[in-house]
C-alpha cells in the first residue's frame, strides 16, 4: 500500500459526492459469508469504504479471517477500527489509528496505540491519523474505552477536542454516539465541531433512517457509519435510501 493511497480515495470520493456511507461490519457478530455477501451488497450501493472492528471484538483469528474473506470480493478499502490492540490484523488497506482524547484511561489515548504500531507497519496498513470522540454515555464503547463521554448538549466541549486533534496533527475526527446508541450525535455538535475542525469529520452511533442521515450530512459530516442497523437485519432497500441520501452527487 503506497502512502496515504485510502486518505486520498476517500478525499477523491468527497469531491464526487455530497458525504459518504462507510459500513461497520463486527466480526463476531457476522459469520463471513455474510460479512462478504454485505460487503459485495453495500458496494454496490455506493459505500466508500468497510469498517471491521468491535469493542469486544478480541479474536484476532476470527477478525484477520473476515478482512480476508471479505477482500476477495470488493474494491473499496477495509479499513479496520479497532477496540483495542487485538483489531491490528493483515490484509486490510487501512486503519482508524485511533486515539480515545476523552478516554479517562491513557491506556486508550496513547499505550494501545504503542503496542499496536509495530503490528500496523508489519502488516503494511496505512494509519488514518484519528481523534475518536465518545458522546455520551452507556455503551460499549464508552464503557470499554473508560470515556468520559462528552454530553450530547455541549458541541462546544466536542469542537475543542476537535481542535486540539487538529493542533496534533490529526486528519480524523470520529464523532462517536456509540453503536446502537439511542440518540445519534446531533446537527448542532457537527455543526460546531466543523467548523473548529478542517479534517475529515465520521460521525456514527444510532443512524437508522433517511431523515437522520440527511440532517447530519447537512450539518457538515464528511462520513457517516451505519452498523447496528444492519446486524438488526435492516433491509437492504431501507439502507439503499439511506445511502443515496447521504451520496447525493454535488
Ligand atoms: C490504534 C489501536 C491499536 C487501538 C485503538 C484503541 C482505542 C482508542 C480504543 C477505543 C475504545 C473502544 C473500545 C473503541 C471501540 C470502537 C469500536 C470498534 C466500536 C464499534 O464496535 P461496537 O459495535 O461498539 O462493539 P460491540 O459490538 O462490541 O458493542
Ligand atoms: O452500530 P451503529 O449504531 O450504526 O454505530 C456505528 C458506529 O459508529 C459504532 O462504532
Ligand atoms: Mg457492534
Amino acid at each position: 500500500m503506497t502512502e496515504n493511497k485510502v486518505e486520498e480515495f476517500l478525499k477523491s470520493e468527497l469531491k464526487k459526492k455530497n458525504a459518504l456511507l462507510f459500513v461497520l461490519i463486527d466480526s463476531e457478530v457476522s459469520n463471513l459469508e455474510a460479512s462478504s455477501k454485505l460487503a459485495k451488497d453495500v458496494e454496490k450501493m455506493g459505500a466508500s469504504a468497510i469498517l471491521v472492528g468491535g469493542s469486544s471484538a478480541t479474536d484476532q483469528i476470527e477478525m484477520a479471517q473476515v478482512v480476508k474473506g471479505i477482500k476477495q470480493g470488493i474494491k473499496i478499502p477495509i479499513i479496520l477500527f479497532p477496540g483495542n490492540v487485538t483489531g491490528v490484523v493483515p490484509d486490510a488497506d487501512a486503519i482508524l489509528f485511533s486515539s480515545l482524547m476523552n478516554s479517562e484511561n491513557p491506556y486508550f489515548i496513547t499505550q494501545a496505540q504503542a503496542l499496536g504500531a509495530p503490528s500496523v507497519l508489519k502488516f503494511g496498513l496505512e494509519p488514518l491519523p484519528t481523534a475518536y470522540l465518545v458522546i455520551g454515555e452507556g455503551t460499549s464503547a464508552w464503557f470499554v474505552g473508560a470515556a468520559r463521554g462528552i454530553p450530547f448538549e455541549k458541541p462546544k466541549i466536542a469542537a475543542a477536542y476537535a481542535l486540539a486533534a487538529q493542533f496534533l496533527g490529526m486528519r480524523f475526527v470520529y464523532l462517536e454516539a456509540g453503536s446502537g446508541a439511542k440518540s445519534n450525535v446531533t446537527p448542532e455538535m457537527i455543526q460546531t465541531v466543523r467548523h473548529a475542525f478542517n479534517g475529515f469529520l465520521i460521525v456514527g452511533g444510532g443512524i437508522k433512517d433517511v431523515k437522520t442521515a440527511e440532517s447530519l450530512v447537512k450539518a457538515g459530516a464528511d462520513a457517516l457509519v451505519i452498523g447496528t442497523f444492519l446486524e438488526k437485519g435492516g433491509s437492504i432497500k431501507k439502507l439503499q435510501e439511506i445511502a443515496k441520501a447521504i451520496q447525493r452527487s454535488k
